[in-house]
């Protein structure tokens, strides 16, 4: 069944391992069509986005073999330029198919992206910055077909809106065009610093990755190689979310403190104690009640949008008043009226939340719209008065591995209905 059975009133301590980024993984996935020499990727989280991308890269002929986490890939034999659309309107992450199908096939035909539902989320940077490279692009009855008339080639590009889908479209596609692209304004984020690491191991010459100014110096052809993705930030930011909200201690295990800055300042101004280590996050409430706190999302390092429906629900138990500013998109906030029906005391005002904290929430039967929202309010259920039931449980499936385990065994009681 689609739904889960949650028993409330529940303090969650102890530790945690993370598994690695979805968000670093996806591209780097599909980065692996740039190359005809073997890969080997491990870390790789079990997710069902996950499963739709290596669905997908197996319908244009790839093999992959998937053994303990590390993905064995042979883009040897990728002969098709068009996936499968059902495939590809399942997730955002398959827009990163575009550039790679374009410079391998010079042309290359893909369907709209997929993905949470959470802002119109236009793909027009991506395809304006593969026209500056030289590419034409046609888009028609929702598909996007891709050209290379004649070689791609390496230009400044200034993103109007920094984008990290864009920014890894333009990196992707200027890695094998002629000289040298610079990719202005660019995302900043750790996943784009983990997808420009993976495509330097196969060859590709990218410096700058992760400040807000890329250096592509195109590359004549990608070889094979190793690599191992980064632990995921937005997984860990949650778990530190459940111990926060439970008064309880945590300690988040095989992840890196370094991409967290802005999460762990915000939760020490809740007054939780914090401590890292090189790969641990320790948070203790230390059996107090939270502070509420004011978030205002923006790209990274700023406070990230992925944690933002968490940290609402942390500032609906908390002690005073708290205001979130979603910057980045404009209908993320299809949770807050689940809070609201468990008695968060919550308003919403054009891309604000304001929020007055109460000492409990109370269950209820819960839809979760996407995937942030519906980890929300599986903590919500496990610190509610009472059993809450939480439906459509896919979302949580395509970004947190095996997420009802992993609380219960900090404490959670948490069924499959
Ligand atoms: C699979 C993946 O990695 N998803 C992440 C990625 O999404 P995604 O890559 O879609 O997010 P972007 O950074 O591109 O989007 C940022 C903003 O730019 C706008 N925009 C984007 C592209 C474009 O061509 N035109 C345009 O206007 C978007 O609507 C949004 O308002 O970054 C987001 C911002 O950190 C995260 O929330 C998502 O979890
Ligand atoms: C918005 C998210 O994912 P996607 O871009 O894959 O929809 C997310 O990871 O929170």
């Amino acid at each position: 069944m689609n739904k889960l059975n949650i028993e409330g009133n529940k303090k969650l301590n102890g530790n945690v391992l993370i598994s690695g980024s979805k968000n670093a993984a996806l591209p780097i996935l599909f980065m692996t069509i740039l190359t005809k020499e073997k890969i080997e990727i491990s870390n790789i989280p079990k997710l069902t986005d996950i499963k739709v991308a290596i669905k997908l890269l197996k319908s244009l002929g790839a093999k992959i073999v998937n053994k303990k986490k590390i993905l064995y890939i042979d883009p040897s034999k990728i002969n098709i330029s068009s996936p499968p659309y059902n495939l590809i309107q399942k997730i955002r992450a398959s827009i990163w198919m575009l550039s790679p199908l374009l410079m391998r096939f010079g042309k290359a035909k893909i369907f709209f992206p997929g993905g949470c539902k959470i802002g119109c989320r236009p793909i027009d940077l991506h395809l304006k910055g593969l026209e500056e490279l030289g590419a034409q692009i046609i888009q028609e009855n929702n598909y996007i077909t891709a050209s290379i008339i004649k070689p791609l080639k390496g230009k400044y590009i200034y993103l109007e809106k920094i984008s990290v889908g864009a920014t890894i479209t333009i990196m992707s596609a200027a890695t094998l065009a002629e000289g040298i692209t610079i990719i202005d304004n660019a995302a900043q984020e750790p996943e784009i610093v983990d997808v420009a690491k993976f495509l330097n191991t196969l060859g590709a010459n990218i410096t700058g990755a992760g400040s807000n100014k890329i250096y592509i110096k195109g590359v004549l052809k990608l070889r094979g190689g190793r690599h191992k993705v980064i632990p995921d930030r937005i997984e860990t930011g949650t778990f530190l979310i459940a111990a926060a909200i439970s008064k309880g201690f945590i300690i988040c295990n095989n992840t890196e403190p370094k991409h967290l800055t802005s999460v762990l300042k915000k939760l020490s101004e809740t007054g939780a104690y914090i401590k890292t280590g090189k790969n641990w996050i320790k948070l203790d409430m230390q059996e107090k009640i939270p502070k509420a706190v004011n978030i205002t999302t923006a790209p990274y390092p700023g406070f990230p949008t992925d944690m933002q429906p968490q940290f609402a629900l942390l500032n609906s138990i908390s002690k005073g008043k708290s205001i979130i500013i979603e910057n980045i998109f404009e209908n993320r906030f299809a949770y807050a009226k689940e809070l609201i029906k468990m008695g968060a005391k919550i308003k919403i005002k054009n891309n604000c939340i304001f929020c007055k904290g109460v000492k409990n929430l109370f269950s209820k039967t819960l839809f979760s719209t996407d995937l942030r929202s519906s980890a929300t309010l599986i903590l919500a259920g496990c610190i509610a008065k009472g059993i809450t039931v939480v439906n459509n449980i896919h979302h949580f499936k395509r970004g947190y591995e095996s997420f009802p385990k992993k609380l219960n065994k900090l404490g959670a009681n948490i069924q499959n209905i």
